[in-house]
């Protein structure tokens, strides 16, 4: 049989299991002419952890999206994004192994549903369950199993509509929970949460990290960033600003730079908060 160079590098790139989760090379995204992301390399290993941080506007969701094939990268001959070393995932297989929250997913929550119902349609990649589905007792508790696991199998009959929003985004990632994901990616997961819903998010993502699951998580905020993660990737103004490990990147000189206006950076057993300097 003759192979593409694709083919070649995929066999290259899968031998014995060892290519990255994610890998991406000169993975260059372009909208209305303009470059709004252009990655030259990145690679994220099977369960590590990674938090992007930087600016509006500096092309975070735009990287997550060319993670879960949302968006595609201008063409090369060498494939810009693999997934498990191949060049062509089949999509199922991409959804199967992501679990993604995001504020964006909390807003489409406006159905007056079971939370239970919610859960449950993780399963289908719907919101709810598909109209020509029964709730069978085995997804049932498959549902309850992910609620109970985020502490909140009390509120599994409530209508979603009456949560607070820290239950809610708790209930959102039940859903994800619903096919064990490998990679959890968080995308601004604490906007608009109060202390208390913060608190649970986190503990959250430190339950999903000891797990063995990759978490990637998109902030504006170092408080968000669990002690699990030990790396960062910095983005600015569309490209890489850094790549490394969190303790030599997340300090107030970094910081400043990286949004532009003074900014001092402390930490506590693990845990990194930022204000700024007046
Ligand atoms: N379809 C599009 N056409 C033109 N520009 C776009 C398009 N989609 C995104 N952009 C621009 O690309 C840039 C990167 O957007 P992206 O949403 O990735 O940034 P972000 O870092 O996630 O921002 P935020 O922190 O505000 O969520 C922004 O300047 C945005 O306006």
């Amino acid at each position: 049989m003759v192979m593409g160079t694709e083919e070649l590098n995929e066999e290259e790139a899968n031998v014995e299991g060892s290519a990255p989760l994610f890998s991406l090379r000169d993975a260059q995204v372009v909208r209305g002419g303009k470059t709004i992301l252009d990655v030259p390399s990145f690679d994220l290993a099977e369960g590590e952890h990674v938090a992007l941080l930087g600016p509006n506007g500096a092309g975070k969701s735009t990287f997550i999206q060319l993670l879960t094939r949302e968006v595609f990268p201008l063409w090369r001959e060498e494939p810009p994004v693999r997934f498990r070393g191949s060049a062509r995932p089949e999509l199922s297989d991409i959804k199967r192994s992501l679990g993604i929250v995001s504020a964006t997913m909390h807003d489409q929550v406006r159905v007056h549903l079971p939370v239970i119902d919610i859960v449950c349609g993780g399963m289908f990649g719907t919101l709810g369950l598909p109209r020509h589905v029964e709730m069978t007792p085995e997804v049932h508790r498959r549902g309850m199993d992910a609620l109970e696991r985020l502490g909140i199998a009390e509120i599994a009959d409530r209508d979603v509509m009456t949560l607070s929003t820290g239950q809610v985004r708790r209930a959102l990632v039940a859903r994800e929970l619903m096919s064990d994901p490998s990679v959890l990616i968080f995308d601004e997961p604490c906007t608009g949460l109060d202390p208390e819903g913060m608190y649970h998010v986190r503990d959250t993502m430190r339950m999903l990290a000891s797990e063995g699951r990759s978490v990637v998580l998109v902030t504006h905020y170092p408080e968000d960033i669990i002690p699990d993660i030990k790396r960062v990737l910095l983005i600015k103004e569309a490209t890489i600003f850094a790549d490394g490990p969190k303790d030599e990147l997340l300090t107030s000189e970094t910081m400043t730079e990286l949004f532009g206006v003074p900014l001092a950076v402390d930490e506590s057993h693990g845990w990194y908060s930022l204000r700024g300097r007046y």
